[in-house]
């Protein structure tokens, strides 16, 4: 059931349009998250579908009926609102907060009656509540404010919830509470959310459609596992120094530096360390990984040079000798320790050939597991026992330096 549809509609203040010609539909019980950079028009979409704001053009409909025509109380029994506006209430409890959002159903007097009572009580329970129910709203953490908010809007009993930033200022874990409990009411109750949110993973994960907005329009909507592309959210942040990886939900720092050092990765070895050495600022390139090994992902987000194999399959001679010649052109090789297994043990011809070609090698691997592999001791392999260990065998930034 369609729950809110816009047509043509062009939000914004006066004669300064903010985002234009949005034509979207929610579904009853879906989340929508909208996604945007700072100033891109998220809480002027949100306060204008909570009719906080007129449209400049166009039409907003909740369930059929042109949102303009929805008055008053009907509209507070259909959509609450949760903004980003902080509250200053006195001496007002938990409870209190909770109860004014009774007030579509209790009439001009506000008397709550017991059954509004236990409406309260149910929604405090919603948001895990119960226990900060008699304390004063002003004194509680920003995290326990959100929720009882969200409370409020609860005891609206409403079939729409919109949220702005309901997990700015939060932990993560509350932020994770507070998405568990809408999507909680939206699977449970039906209830439709529309929210924004800063937290792009989190956005990806939880919601059932994104909606991306940039420079006035509206870039993209649909589902979070296609809308949200490693492209299209770096595009839509005009990341430049930095990858987003949809696949993992990660943002990785870009290593532009010149390469000095080879790492040997695979099996997720690889990661701490090509991300320690984008730290310090030192180039680095890998191989030999396979296309569906984590180091690859992380390694392409971060657009580090890669020899790669196909998933699943022996590494080639042709692939090992292209790593021979990035080895080439590095002073240092790092052996991260990758797992052995019969498609990649080319990776050990890979470390013996840098070792014999002089090259200084610092090795997190077993050293039973080396003397099976190498047929000789060399001067040139320093074993390390941790990342850490490698780091501080690096030499870099000068002779003393503990970077
Ligand atoms: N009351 C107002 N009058 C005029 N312009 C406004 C008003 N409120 C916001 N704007 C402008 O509208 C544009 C969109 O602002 P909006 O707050 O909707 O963005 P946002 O995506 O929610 O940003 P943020 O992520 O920083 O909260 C900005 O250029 C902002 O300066």
């Amino acid at each position: 059931m369609k729950m809110l549809e816009t047509r043509n509609l062009t939000v914004g203040y006066g004669n300064k349009e903010v985002v234009r010609e949005m034509n979207i539909e929610v579904l009853k019980g879906q989340i929508l998250c909208i996604l945007g950079p700072n100033g891109s028009g998220k809480s002027t979409i949100l306060k204008s579908l909570s009719k906080l704001l007129n449209p400049l053009k166009g039409d907003i409909y909740i369930k059929g009926e042109k949102l303009s025509d929805i008055k008053g109380t009907s509209l507070s029994k259909t959509l609450a609102v949760v903004l980003t506006e902080r509250l200053n209430v006195g001496f007002l409890t938990s409870f209190d907060i909770v109860a004014m959002g009774r007030y579509p159903h209790t009439g001009i007097l506000g008397r709550l009656t017991k059954s509004d009572e236990k409406k309260i009580w149910e929604c405090l329970g919603m948001i895990n509540g119960e226990n900060i129910a008699t304390r004063y709203y002003n004194e509680l953490s920003d995290g326990e404010k959100q929720k009882v908010l969200l409370a409020r809007a609860l005891a609206q009993e409403p079939e729409i919830i919109i949220l702005d930033e309901p997990t700015t200022h939060l932990d993560v874990k509350h932020k994770l509470e507070v998405m568990s409990i809408l999507k909680k009411l939206s699977k449970e109750k039906g209830i439709t959310v529309i929210l924004s949110l800063h937290d792009i993973d989190i956005a990806l994960k939880s919601c059932d459609r994104v909606m991306l907005v940039k420079k006035g329009a509206i870039v993209d909507f649909g589902f979070p596992e296609e809308v949200g592309s490693n492209k299209s959210i770096s595009d839509l942040y005009d990341i430049k120094d930095a990858g987003f990886n949809a696949f993992l939900g990660t943002i990785e720092l870009s290593n532009q530096s010149k390469p000095s050092v080879f790492v040997i990765g695979g099996g997720g070895h690889g990661v701490p360390i090509y991300r320690l050495l984008t730290k310090k600022g030192i180039g680095v390139n890998t191989g030999i990984i396979h296309k569906n090994d984590v180091d690859y992902e992380i390694a392409i987000t971060m657009g580090l040079d890669i020899q790669s194999e196909t998933p699943f399959s022996e590494i080639k001679d042709a692939t090992l000798e292209k790593a021979k010649s990035m080895i080439d052109k590095v002073d240092t090789v790092i052996d991260s320790g990758c797992p052995l297994g019969n498609i990649n043990r080319k990776n050990i011809e890979l470390l013996a050939y840098a070792l014999e070609s002089g090259k200084k090698v610092l090795s997190i691997r077993d050293k039973d597991e080396l003397q099976r592999c190498l047929a000789m001791n060399y001067l040139n392999l320093k074993l390390c026992d941790s990342v850490s260990e490698i780091m501080d065998n690096l030499d870099i930034g000068g002779e003393g330096s503990k970077w």
